[in-house]
């Protein structure tokens, strides 16, 4: 028995560039996680568990029989067919008879932290307020949603690259230490998979994130995977895609000490794909417009990477300067923060911080007008703006794509315990009635793949 975990995703800043592989993203990766536990049996069957859906999916046979009747789908019991776990189940076993090991019949089950899914229709069944105390309650793994609907964090990717990841550590194709040359083949085979069950190349950030954890992205050529992404695919094919050279980008780079993430989920929602067609209709259409904005938007988001390094910096090597800058500007509005940097050096990098944050915003809400697409919409441009004036908040945005579906708001707070800010900027959330604001519990995880031990998973998710 085995079982990995793949974390879900927050994209600080650099949606939109991140498609292009000129420039890059900065991507947080959640302690929200998903978790595959791959069990063997003496049947020929695969089954694929999801509590959450309330589905198993039955495969016809062991892999290897899948391989040559591929995609077949014998006995679907319960719930619709899964496009993305029997794409992953069916491209893994190509890989894996390939490579000369005779697939075995499994029992799969799947699940992700509360996090990845919306909790509100499940609290609202026990009369609670989404409130971050009341969802700590919420029963781990809850397989009891009223509904699916997705926070934003990327469930699809986290699901694809743990269960890629549990599948080649069950067979032997990857360590069980998981090393560097491991998270490779884990990234290149999850995101090809991931890329097909989408039916399109995006940037690919949300499995970067799920197997390399934090940090600053470049996309890889689409063109790697452009000629396998709709016809048929044998092991060889698999292999050769994913033993190409990627040319992906990944910096290592996380929240600095005494920073978290606060994270919510906006009822409204918006649809991804709309905002970046039409984001795209607009570039098209305004070319030098669009390099200028782009430009722009890059150089602070280039920002946001070098202040984030130095923070990390100045940690290691002020840490003096550094816990007196936290225990000032916690007590602080932001707006006082600048009177404060002549007596601390530290202090104006937390201050640089703020300004790139507020920067990218406003580039964010110039996108909207220009391409005429809410990015920043107005109303949450009033709800950034209202956390924007709490003592020890740093600045915030809107994640990703923008639109309605979510924010984040840096604050300072040392990991242990609740801050002031982070109480604060939930009070305001809960008292919001303009949308409908629900905290997510999650913070920052930094980790990537990892091997979980698997009995505990196994309890958790209530398997004997
Ligand atoms: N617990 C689960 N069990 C089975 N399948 C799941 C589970 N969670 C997600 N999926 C699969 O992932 C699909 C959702 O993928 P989609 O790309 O629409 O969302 P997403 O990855 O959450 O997107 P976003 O980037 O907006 O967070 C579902 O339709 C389902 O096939
Ligand atoms: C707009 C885009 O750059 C970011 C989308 O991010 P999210 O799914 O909204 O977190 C698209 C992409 O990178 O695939």
């Amino acid at each position: 028995m085995i079982s990995v975990s793949a974390p879900g995703k927050v994209l600080l800043a650099g949606g939109y560039l991140v498609l292009d592989p000129a420039y890059s993203g900065v991507v947080v990766s959640t302690d929200a996680r998903f978790y595959s536990l791959v069990k063997p049996t003496n049947g020929t069957t695969t089954t694929v568990n999801s509590p959450q859906f309330g589905s198993s999916w039955e495969y016809n046979s062991a892999m290897e029989q899948l391989n040559e009747c591929p995609l077949s789908h014998l006995n679907h019991y319960s719930g619709p067919i899964n496009d993305f776990v029997q794409l992953a189940l069916t491209e893994v076993s190509k890989l894996i008879s390939k490579r000369g090991i005779t697939p075995k019949g499994l029992s799969i089950t799947i699940s992700g932290d509360n996090d990845f899914y919306s909790q509100r229709a499940y609290l609202n069944s026990c009369n609670l307020d989404a409130t971050v105390e009341n969802l700590k309650k919420v029963p781990k793994l809850n397989s009891d949603l009223k509904q699916i609907s997705k926070t934003g964090l990327g469930s699809s990717a986290a699901l694809i690259t743990s269960l890629v990841g549990a599948l080649l550590a069950f067979y032997g194709l990857i360590s069980r230490d998981i090393n560097q040359n491991d998270l490779k083949l884990v990234h290149n085979l999850a995101q090809y998979i991931h890329c097909r069950a989408q039916g399109k190349v995006g940037s690919g950030f949300d499995v970067s994130a799920a197997t390399f954890g934090s940090q600053v992205y470049s996309r890889f050529d689409p063109e790697i995977i452009k000629d396998v992404m709709d016809s048929p695919t044998t092991g060889e094919i698999v292999d050769a895609v994913i033993s190409k050279e990627w040319d992906n980008n990944v910096e290592k780079v996380g929240l600095p000490y005494g920073i978290s993430i606060q994270l919510a989920d906006i009822e409204h929602g918006s649809h991804t794909p709309s905002l970046v067609k039409k984001v795209h209709a607009w570039k098209a259409a305004k070319p030098d417009e669009a390099k200028e904005l782009y430009a722009a938007l890059n150089n602070s988001n280039q920002g946001l990477v070098k202040v984030l390094k130095a923070l990390n910096e100045s940690h290691k090597t002020k840490r003096e300067a550094y816990e007196h800058a936290l225990d000032t500007l916690s007590t602080l509005i932001p707006q006082k923060w600048q009177e404060n940097i002549p007596a601390n050096d530290v202090i104006a990098q937390f201050d640089e911080l703020r300004m790139v944050l507020k920067s990218i915003r406003k580039l964010f809400r110039e996108l909207s007008d220009k391409a005429g697409v809410p990015i920043e919409p107005e109303e949450q441009t009033r709800l950034l703006d209202a956390c924007s004036k709490i003592e020890g908040v740093i600045g915030g945005g809107v994640p990703g794509a923008g639109g309605y579906d979510a924010i984040y708001i840096l604050t300072i707070s040392r990991m242990a315990n609740q801050s002031h800010a982070q109480t604060q900027v939930h009070k305001t959330w809960l008292e919001w009635t303009e949308l409908s604001v629900s905290p997510l519990v999650c913070g920052e995880g930094f980790e990537g793949l990892r091997l979980e031990n698997a009995e505990e998973i196994s309890r958790a998710m209530g398997i004997e």
